[in-house]
């Protein structure tokens, strides 16, 4: 026989589901005045009525900053939003112009292309720019992104640097002298050679890729993608494929540059090596953190700030130093090094806070939400969480020695022990987070040797972090809404288009679901940072709760909580254990283990020294003697 968890909240359901069709961001904010999204229609509005009569100087200082803004939007995703710095993208934007320059020029292509009219030749060129820098992309990617710290960023100079001299040395593309007579963009018959007309192009292209970025960010694939940043075995564990997700993140950032590339081409309709090389790409990094690494505004921002400074500094440093030279890199140092220091984060977040004052974020309405599918719960008493002769050796140190240990669906079993005894290392060979030096761990009567955390995860199995690991700047709701990462299916190109919005209903209604079954409803639409760490820890509790486990693990889910907040908590535990989870807690807090526990396990350098019912453990004498040198009663109250 199965069951399911049911809502243990009166209403709950379809208080979430009403929440659900309130806009999340919005629902503090008032309804009336000027939203994010009108701003940007005006702006495009302006730009649009103005292109005709900006003089041509203008047009071509916004073509660059267009062109650059959609490389840095790619660092933005990759290393402000994903935490993977890259100074190679100028690279991939050299893929994309040679590809086409190659395509549009060269004898042999045009033999190969067998008499492809000559207006269709630079959208041979852009598939190939596309399918080149896809393939070079997933290529580096799987072997860069293995590296760590800041083996990554060598790995992209490396790769970045090799691109560059290949580019120079290849003498299909022209050497060092390049490609010349690249042919301008047609059009349903209409030519583009124009940049005033080109520009416009740039500019859609570009406000394209900003909307469906926007759309990414705003769903459950976002939602992965920012838990990249630091947040990595907090992912896995809620069923993200991180490894497959960064090499996602790199490729988006890299095609993204290759479009750029391709434009910039058929802009300047010759392309030589030059604009690729390391110092560009260098360049598009000060773009993107100047303007702020986690906005996608910040891009734009940065490419405009950087475009018009390297033009000012060009005109003016020559004159006031009397001699020609690059000396606008050194200003340009000279500024990260002030915009790093005062404004970590970039310029963006400085400039919105101000414009918060006029302007509210537009309302993203979402539909009613359906419940998302339940998985059915394994039967009150069933074996779900099983450790044989588990051992683990850091070099010569034995953490946990031969531990033996059963997890049963409906029971509180709690595993206790003095600081160092081998609770965390124990907790992260269960989760799949490391592997057992010798012995097995089985879930859901399925051994898991070599496993990552993401199957456990797969399997029904969620937990909290002794230290806690959530996405500080996003708010609770987003954080809870990552748990149910692995119940919803949407990809990235329905997140892009927007084409989610019922699932990611369904996915957030059930986030508001757990985060009010565990009291923390006032908080949803806080950022995490800003909760008690106490509570922060609920958050973490409320999140694994969203994958809609059939294994809880909790490493000290009662730290730094007030005795109401622990009642609380201990209440919640007690409905879940009789909704049929199998809950095994990590806990230091003994009036709140021995109150809730079924079961006690206690470890004392890595071996089991003792397992039963609190009243046993209690009175144990070598767990009196192991826990509190034998001078005390475990500190419950009687
Ligand atoms: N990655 C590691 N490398 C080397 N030694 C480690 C590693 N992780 C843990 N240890 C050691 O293993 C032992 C058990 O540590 P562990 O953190 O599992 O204990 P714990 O019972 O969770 O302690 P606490 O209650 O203080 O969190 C300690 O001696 C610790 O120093």
């Amino acid at each position: 026989m199965s069951h399911t968890v049911s809502d243990p909240v009166p209403g709950g359901a379809s208080k979430a589901a009403q929440a659900a069709s309130v806009p999340a961001a919005a629902a503090s904010a008032p309804s009336r005045g000027l939203n994010t999204r009108h701003v940007v229609l005006a702006a495009v509005a302006l730009l649009l009525a103005s292109w005709g009569f900006l003089p041509e100087f203008s047009v071509t200082l916004l073509n660059y900053i267009g062109l650059y803004a959609l490389v840095a939007l790619g660092l933005v995703m990759l290393t402000g939003v994903g935490g993977m710095t890259s100074f190679g993208q100028a690279a991939f934007v050299g893929v994309g112009a040679y590809a086409t320059a190659w395509v549009c020029t060269s004898a042999q292509a045009a033999q190969w292309l067998g008499g492809l009219p000559p207006a269709l030749l630079p959208w041979a060129g852009l598939a190939l720019g596309l399918a080149l820098t896809f393939a070079v992309a997933w290529f580096l990617g799987a072997i860069t992104l293995r590296l760590s710290g800041h083996y990554l960023p060598l790995g992209t100079i490396a790769w970045g640097l090799s691109l560059y001299f290949l580019f120079g040395n290849l003498e299909v593309l022209g050497g060092h002298t390049g490609l010349a007579g690249v042919p301008p963009l047609v059009v349903a018959g209409f030519s583009l050679a124009s940049p005033r007309v080109l520009g416009l192009l740039i500019w859609a292209v570009l406000l394209l890729a900003l909307w469906a970025l926007h759309n990414l960010l705003d769903s459950r694939e976002g939602r992965a993608i920012r838990a990249l940043k630091g947040g990595r075995v907090m992912a896995e564990s809620m069923g993200v494929d991180t490894a497959r997700y960064r090499i996602k993140v790199f490729v988006l950032a890299a095609l993204l540059a290759a479009v750029s590339g391709w434009l910039y081409a058929h802009l300047q309709r010759f392309v030589n090596p030059t604009p690729f090389n390391l110092n560009i790409g260098i360049e598009y990094l000060f773009m993107a953190v100047v303007g702020g690494a986690g906005h996608l505004w910040g891009a734009v921002l940065g490419a405009a700030l950087i475009t018009l400074l390297k033009e000012q500094l060009q005109d003016w440093l020559p004159r006031l130093l009397g001699s020609s030279g690059n000396f606008e890199v050194i200003v340009f140092g000279l500024l990260m090094l002030v915009v790093l220091q005062r404004f970590a984060d970039g310029l963006w977040p400085q400039l919105a806070a101000l414009a918060r004052r006029w302007v509210r974020p537009a309302p993203s309405v979402l539909p009613a939400a359906a419940p998302l599918p339940a998985r059915p719960l394994p039967p009150r008493g069933q074996v779900v969480l099983e450790a044989r002769e588990v051992t683990k050796r850091f070099g010569g140190l034995v953490a946990n020695n031969a531990v033996n240990l059963t997890v049963r669906a409906g029971e509180v079993l709690a595993l206790i022990g003095p600081n160092g005894a081998g609770k965390s290392t124990f907790f992260n060979m269960i989760s799949g987070v490391d592997d057992p030096t010798t012995g097995e761990v089985r879930l859901m009567g399925k051994p898991m040797a070599g496993k990552p955390s993401r199957e456990f995860a797969a399997l029904g199995l969620s937990r909290s972090f002794q230290h806690v690991r959530l996405l500080g700047q996003r708010t609770v709701l987003e954080n809870v809404a990552v748990g149910a990462h692995r119940r919803a299916h949407r990809g990235w190109i329905a997140s892009m288009l927007r084409l989610d919005r019922a699932e990611e209903a369904s996915v957030l209604a059930e986030a508001r679901r757990q985060i009010e079954r565990c009291g923390l409803a006032a908080h949803a639409d806080t950022p995490a940072a800003s909760l008690a760490l106490g509570q922060q820890r609920i958050v973490e509790i409320a999140r694994a709760l969203a994958s809609q486990p059939a294994v809880l693990l909790l490493d000290e889910p009662a730290a730094g909580l007030r005795h109401l907040e622990k009642q609380a908590l201990a209440k919640l535990l007690d409905q879940l254990r009789a909704e049929g989870l199998g809950i095994l807690v990590v806990e230091h807090d003994m009036e709140f283990v021995m109150n809730l526990a079924d079961r006690i396990t206690v470890l004392e350098f890595g071996t089991v020294i003792a397992e039963g019912t609190p009243a046993q453990i209690q009175g144990n004498q070598r767990v009196l003697d192991a826990y509190l040198g034998g001078g005390d009663d475990l500190g419950v109250a009687a």
